[in-house]
């Protein structure tokens, strides 16, 4: 029996452009003599759909899209989407919807599979919207016998965790069911290392619960939340027959034998994908049959990916096709810039010089460069003006006092409000170029560099920055945008930009480090304090001086009503500071108390 996966990049309430891609996979899958199509999670209405799901227009504009999709399916394929389904019973109780997987064939509905396990931690809050599925269940095929969970029920796996995360484990049930085998249908955030992770997980599980397991995940960016896709299909010996490819869409064909009651395994190897097409759900689906799609050769390559997808969703999802950021010359702006080239091309990116009295002529001049190394246009517009008129007006409420960060912060502004000007004349993305160490510790002004529609590497600690630049100078990226400075074995990232010390250039002479830990210390110590929540005790163990420890940590608090306000970041840690972190604002909690 011939089994499709289809890793389709969906749109959060595009209830029929959603419906469209799920027809156009099973039309594929239909004529590759695929017996069943499985879809993503929540496939039909986009994941993530919060609180769209409290409204009852939306929930039964996706019911009637549900019939006219399963009226339109072909005959011959069985289809298993996930879409919301509403609890009958919710007046006895409970939420009114169920997050399910419904199984059509012969374009009708025959069986509705709910979720189990809700997740309520980091990002995920899905016990505010749904009842969770009661018991474990399955659906016959051909005399096959298929298990349905959806995303989090598979990750109770007690075992390879070393720790139980839920009473109920929906594995441990349908093995009980003596199942062939069980699908399960994710929209799975995509984190570093994950795909590898979860991998590992599965072919765990399979082992453990004794059936192989086939894994659809969703692919593409809804918001903060990137998904890589990395679809997979593990054999009953836990090798792997099928892994869809990372960061694209695509439909996977794998072939089920019910004889040995297993996937047939080719272990070849498919090709690594260099091209992200922008409306990727209008063209065929990339076919991939038994093929092994490669996962990343590195965590910076896999990030380089998530990073390049994440702002391109973000951009064509809410109607833009060009991006506008302010470029210094230094390290931050200069990878942003680059994210933005192979994201959207680098017609459609424009950089802003904006010297002020303070700036290096390497602010220019390596800012140049990297416009010239990419091919995208450059604006110059000088602020010394803007700042003596604000000194100005200024000058009367301010006699009385010495020039400190106000004036700093001016200038920064003054920047910030330049290129929301030509956000707003010229329809651009403003991206904010801010990252992980700088958002947790508040080195960044609010109105000014934080402002943006998207941080784009606000996830990214400073030493990751550095990783990410000098991988791009390996000359491994695959984007079409880099392709001739790949093939000469030219830079990508003007080697100054690499070497110089890290300035806000605010004041004379002004350093990073003059104001903040070195960066290997201080991201150091916010992977353990922000990402693995460690006490002053475990810090000072792991070799950091108490004192230094300390001041992170009150910086790192008195910055929350910062983060609170800057743009929406992408999401490509455990911990990002997003809607996953819930930090209070006014709270007189030191986090070096503990
Ligand atoms: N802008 C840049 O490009 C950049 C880059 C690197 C470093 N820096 C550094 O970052 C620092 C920015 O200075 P800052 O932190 O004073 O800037 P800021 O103006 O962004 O934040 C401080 C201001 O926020 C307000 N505020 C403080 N606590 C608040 C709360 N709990 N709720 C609401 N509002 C509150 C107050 O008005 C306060 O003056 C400077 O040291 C600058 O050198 C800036
Ligand atoms: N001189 C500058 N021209 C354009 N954009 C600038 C300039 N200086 C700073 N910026 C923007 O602000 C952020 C943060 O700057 P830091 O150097 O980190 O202080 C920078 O990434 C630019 O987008
Ligand atoms: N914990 C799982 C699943 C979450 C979900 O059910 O959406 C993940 O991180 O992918
Ligand atoms: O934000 P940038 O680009 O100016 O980077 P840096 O802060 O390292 O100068």
């Amino acid at each position: 029996m011939k089994i499709a996966l289809a890793q389709l990049n969906l749109v959060v309430g595009d209830l029929a452009g959603n419906a469209r891609a799920i027809l156009n996979a099973a039309q594929q899958a239909s004529r590759q003599g695929a017996r069943l199509l499985v879809v993503p999670e929540l496939a039909l209405c986009g994941y993530p759909p919060r609180d769209l799901l409290a409204w009852p227009s939306f929930l039964e504009a996706t019911k009637q899209q549900l019939t006219k999709l399963a009226r339109e399916l072909p005959p011959n394929l069985a289809v298993l989407t996930g879409t919301i389904i509403g609890n009958l019973l919710a007046t006895e109780g409970g939420k009114s919807l169920f997050n399910s997987a419904v199984l059509i064939d012969s374009c009708a509905l025959r069986h509705v599979f709910s979720k189990r396990l809700l997740p309520t931690y980091d990002v995920f809050d899905e016990g505010r919207y749904f009842e969770p599925g009661k018991k474990a269940e399955w659906f016959t095929l051909d005399d096959i016998k298929i298990g349905v969970t959806i995303c989090e029920d598979i990750w109770n796996n007690n075992q390879f965790w070393g720790r139980k995360f839920y009473d109920v484990d929906p594995l441990a049930e349908l093995a009980d069911c003596d199942v062939d085998w069980v699908v399960n249908l994710s929209a799975s955030p995509y984190t570093i290392g994950k795909p590898r992770l979860r991998e590992e997980m599965l072919q765990h599980s399979v082992l453990n619960y004794g059936f192989p397991i086939a894994y659809v995940n969703q692919v593409g960016s809804n918001d903060d939340l990137i998904f890589d896709g990395t679809s997979l299909v593990i054999s009953r010996t836990g090798a792997i027959a099928a892994r869809g490819a990372s960061f694209e869409t695509g439909l996977i064909i794998t072939e089920f034998n019910p004889e040995t009651r297993d996937f047939v395994v080719t272990g070849q190897e498919g090709s690594w994908p260099h091209s992200l097409p922008l409306l990727a759900d209008e063209q065929p689906l990339p076919e991939q049959t038994g093929l092994l799609a490669p996962l990343a050769p590195s965590t910076d390559a896999e990030l380089w990916s998530a990073l390049v997808l994440g702002i391109r969703d973000y951009a064509r999802k809410c109607g833009f096709r060009k991006i506008v950021l302010g470029l210094s010359g230094g390290i931050d702006s200069t990878l942003v810039g680059a994210l933005a080239v192979a994201a959207l091309g680098a017609e459609n990116v424009l950089g802003v010089l904006m010297p002020s009295p303070y700036s290096s002529d390497h602010s220019i001049t390596d800012a140049l460069a990297l416009a010239e190394n990419l091919g995208f246009q450059t604006l110059k517009l000088p602020i010394g003006d803007l700042m003596a008129t604000f000194e100005q007006t200024l000058a009367e409420p301010f006699a009385q006092t010495q020039p400190d960060v106000t004036e700093e912060n001016l200038q920064s502004r003054i920047r910030g409000n330049l290129l929301m000007a030509l956000a707003n004349k010229f329809g651009y993305l403003l991206i904010s170029t801010g990252n992980k160490s700088e958002m947790a510790v508040g080195y960044c002004t609010l109105y000014g560099d934080t402002n943006g529609g998207l941080a784009a590497i606000a996830d990214v600690p400073k030493t990751r920055v550095y990783s990410l630049c000098h991988w791009l100078n390996q000359g491994q990226v695959g984007a079409a945008a880099f392709a001739r400075l790949v093939s000469q074995g030219a830079e990508i990232v003007p080697s100054n930009v690499l070497n110089k010390p890290p300035s806000a250039e605010l004041r004379p002479d002004q350093l990073d480090q003059d104001s903040l830990p070195p960066y290997e210390i201080l991201d150091d110590i916010l992977d353990r304090l922000v990402n693995r929540r460690q006490s002053l005790a475990d810090l000072v163990a792991a070799g950091h001086e108490s004192a230094t420890v300390r001041r992170v940590m009150h910086l790192v608090a008195r910055a929350e009503f910062k983060r609170r306000q800057t743009p929406p970041v992408l999401k490509v840690s455990d911990q990002a500071f997003g809607v996953g972190w819930r930090m209070p604002i006014a709270s007189c909690w030191q986090l070096s108390d503990a």
